[in-house]
């Protein structure tokens, strides 16, 4: 669709902004390009369109050069969408998009066809802008601007979009409303798009592939997870940045590293941990970092109170989760901001263990009720069911915890858990095995983030060692105390 064969262009004969690019656009796709400001993003689409001429090299459209197609042909091939500025319009959105159907008409007294109009009506409903068809565009919010000259571009019914900054100025509604509109384009009738973009995480979304250009060169030209690599973001746009993960899409996503940030230097202690009537309780001055498979609050995220509250064996509900997060309102606590589990174990038989080595602490915190245990390598023999009694496991940890050293640390702490289920003889009362946990146990893990930083936490390494030790002993002075309360132990 696109060839870009060796382009330099800019303003200046001498100095080319835009320096020895080639790169080759099939149709139907869309195209973002990203690069810092004033690298020749702009630039770079004005010579794509023939809006600025080229000093060297070659532009071909549909395996033709650029400059061999009449201003009308062009017109017909491809829209422009420019960066747009604080200017003042004097016309309706009505007249504004109208403008795009210019190409179209044929002859000195070309009149106005029905297929123009139903165009110019589609193009203002699919951005959002027919309820002002009549208003004057100066009195338009900058938003709803943008929105009207998309509306344009899409009303020329070109193959090709050219578009700068197509989000500018646009809220969120507005800019998912856009970008999905586009995308349909794309994906149902074949356009194809080149955009550029300031929000990378907004084109990774939506786009096939990104051009990253630097300094008017190209960097790198591919898929959003071969452009948007941690170091090469880092080094063109001389930031620091933390690649995150998107939650439901498989595209990569960054975040921005304040310089700032305060992590502050904070420790949690065995003291920290109250135990209450109804639960037993952490509050720490700074969230830490947590993964967990609590009832409220599960996954990963930054978290201040932590909740292990006890509820009675007759405890019946249709909805847990939203009764649990009133119950945590109810307390006086930031819904948000708290992660909590659920057991039937009363919160006096918490155990709480603390356990140091050469500059890393933790905290381990166990309530154990096994009326229910079950061996996983046999519950499959059961219904499935879900009750409340179940073994639910805190660990804290005074340091700073790579993802690696957090999934390691919930695999060293499960198997501290089995380990003590063995010890501890308790059976699996189906299979008449020895249990491995419980139907419902829940586990935590939590890092301060600040401290010494701990890559792993298997069961060998220093940390490892804390964690599998830790659980081991706090769960089976829990399942002991468990038997006691049941008189199955003195
Ligand atoms: N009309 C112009 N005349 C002269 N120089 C220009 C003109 N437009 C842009 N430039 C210069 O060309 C270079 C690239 O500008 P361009 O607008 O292409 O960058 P950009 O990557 O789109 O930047 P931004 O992210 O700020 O929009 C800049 O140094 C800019 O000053």
């Amino acid at each position: 669709m696109l060839k870009l064969d060796q382009v330099y262009g800019g303003y200046h004969e001498d100095h080319p902004v835009i320096k020895g690019i080639s790169l080759t656009i099939p149709k139907g796709k869309m195209i973002g390009i990203l690069g810092p400001n004033g690298c020749g993003k702009s630039t770079l689409l004005k010579l794509i369109s023939g809006i600025l001429p080229l000093q060297s090299g070659s532009v071909r459209v549909d395996d033709q050069a650029l400059v061999s197609y009449s201003s009308r042909q062009l017109a017909q091939k491809m829209a422009v969408l420019p960066q747009l500025h604080g200017h003042s319009f004097s016309h309706t959105v009505r007249e504004t998009v109208s403008l795009g159907r210019y190409p179209h008409q044929s002859g000195f007294f070309s009149t106005w066809s029905e297929e123009d109009e139903q165009v110019v009506k589609q193009s203002m409903r699919q951005t959002g802008v027919e309820r002002y068809e009549n208003e004057d565009l100066e009195f338009l919010s900058g938003g709803e601007q943008q929105r009207t000259f998309v509306a344009q571009a899409l009303a020329q019914k070109a193959e090709l979009l050219l578009l700068d900054e197509p989000t500018n100025h646009l809220d969120i509604e507005h800019q998912k409303q856009l970008m999905d509109m586009i995308q349909l384009e794309v994906t149902q009738h074949g356009l194809t798009v080149v955009s550029v973009f300031h929000d990378m995480n907004l084109a990774a979304l939506y786009c096939d592939e990104l051009i990253l250009l630097e300094d008017g060169q190209l960097v790198a030209y591919g898929e959003p997870y071969e452009v948007l690599k941690e170091q090469q973001v880092e080094k063109v746009y001389h930031t620091e940045i933390s690649p995150v993960l998107h939650p439901s899409v498989p595209k990569p996503q960054i975040s921005l590293m304040p310089s700032h940030h305060q992590q502050g230097t904070h420790e949690v202690t065995a003291q920290m941990i109250r135990i209450l009537d109804n639960y037993v309780l952490l509050q720490t001055a700074h969230p830490l970092k947590v993964i967990s498979s609590a009832l409220h609050n599960a996954g990963l995220g930054w978290y201040h109170t932590f909740m292990n509250r006890a509820v009675g064996d007759d405890y019946m509900c249709m909805d847990a989760h939203s009764e649990m997060e009133q119950f945590i309102q109810l307390e006086g606590f930031i819904p948000p901001m708290t992660v909590a589990m659920m057991t039937a174990v009363a919160a006096e038989h918490a155990i709480i263990r603390s356990y140091e080595d050469a500059g890393v602490s933790i905290v381990v915190m166990v309530t154990a009720g096994v009326g229910n245990a079950v061996d996983a390598s046999k519950s499959y023999l059961r219904e499935p069911f879900d009750e409340v009694g179940t073994i639910n496991t805190w660990v804290i940890v005074n340091a700073i915890l790579t993802d690696e050293s957090f999934m390691q640390a919930m695999m060293t702490a499960t198997e501290a858990k089995v380990k003590a289920m063995a010890d501890e003889e308790i059976q699996d009362h189906v299979a008449q095995t020895i249990a491995t946990g419980t139907s419902t146990d829940s586990l935590l893990i939590a890092a301060t983030q600040c401290g010494e930083p701990q890559q792993y936490a298997g069961t060998v390494t220093k940390l490892g060692r804390l964690i599998g030790r830790g659980v081991y002993e706090a769960t089976i002075e829990a399942l002991q105390d468990y038997k006691r309360a049941k008189g199955l132990m003195k």
